[in-house]
């Protein structure tokens, strides 16, 4: 079992709840879509699975391991081999972009290697490599702060993508991309994930890309998981239930036109 969630339940400091008896087991090399409205509680629940939060309820194990069970140096390693591609990727702006994407492996260098790169790239060929997977390797050398939001968002995709981590959580990994580019790089993420036997979790606002690429989708709503279903069986209904407030914002649609709720046009 790649990510086990048992009864996990979240409640933030200012005592707002986000997550509540969520139970998500999700075996090795599975690939599995987060859908669900605006503030459903995916991040969070993205989080907890890449042992960035702990939750205030409920039992969590990765990878075989139970994280915050764990010493402080064996949570680190357990860290380098789990990547997470945030919807708004925290990248130093000055920072060069082959630097930005040589730091998905920090955490598997030791600390000379990874002094070393921050003053020269120790593999560029392997940075180059994972931004052309992206469709970015001539911006090897550019600026973060020289990048689109969307760019920036391929470039966090590529730090992943060279980090090969066992198990890969993506928040909104396409949010910032046109359809052509969110699909050419779910395709990229999905063929790496098969590749390697990695697992895939990924948050989605788009249903019909979580529907076309991933054969499991998990509709989550006031942090409650509402189904847990392959995606053959996800159905119109059921997603208008999971997004009743927002059909309810656009009564005069009916719920086959909205373009979220499109059914599967064939999966990966
Ligand atoms: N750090 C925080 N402190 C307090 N409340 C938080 C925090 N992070 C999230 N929340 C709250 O927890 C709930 C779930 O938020 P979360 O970001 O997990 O939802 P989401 O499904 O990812 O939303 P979106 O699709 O808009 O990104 C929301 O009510 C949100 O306001």
């Amino acid at each position: 079992m790649s990510l086990r969630l048992d009864q996990v339940g979240v409640v933030h400091a200012n005592g707002r709840r986000a997550l509540a008896a969520v139970d998500l087991h999700v075996a090795a090399g599975e690939r599995v879509a987060l859908i669900g409205p605006s503030g459903a509680g995916k991040t969070t629940l993205l989080r907890v699975a890449g042992a960035a939060l702990r939750p205030t309820e409920g039992r969590v194990t990765l990878l075989d391991a139970q994280p915050w069970t764990l010493a402080a140096r064996a949570l680190r390693a357990l860290r380098a081999r789990i990547g997470f591609v945030h919807q708004a990727p925290p990248i130093p702006p000055r920072l060069r972009v082959v630097s930005a994407v040589l730091a998905g492996r920090l955490g598997q260098w030791g600390l000379g290697r990874a002094l070393r790169s921050w003053l020269l790239p120790v593999d560029a060929a392997g940075a180059r490599d994972a931004l052309a997977r992206v469709g970015l390797a001539e911006r090897l050398f550019d600026r973060c702060d020289q990048l689109s939001g969307g760019q920036l968002q391929r470039v966090a995709v590529a730090r992943t993508l060279y980090q090969s981590p066992s198990l890969l959580l993506a928040d909104e990994p396409v949010s910032a991309l046109d359809n052509t580019t969110a699909d050419a790089v779910l395709r990229e993420l999905v063929g790496y994930s098969t590749a390697a036997g990695a697992t895939f979790v990924a948050s989605l606002h788009a249903v019909e890309l979580a529907l076309r690429w991933f054969p499991r989708i998990v509709g989550v709503r006031e942090g409650v998981v509402m189904f847990d279903l392959p995606a053959a069986e996800v159905t119109p209904e059921r997603l208008a239930t999971l997004y009743a407030d927002e059909v309810a914002a656009e009564p005069e649609r009916p719920v086959e036109s909205l373009p979220h709720f499109t059914l599967p046009l064939g999966s990966a």
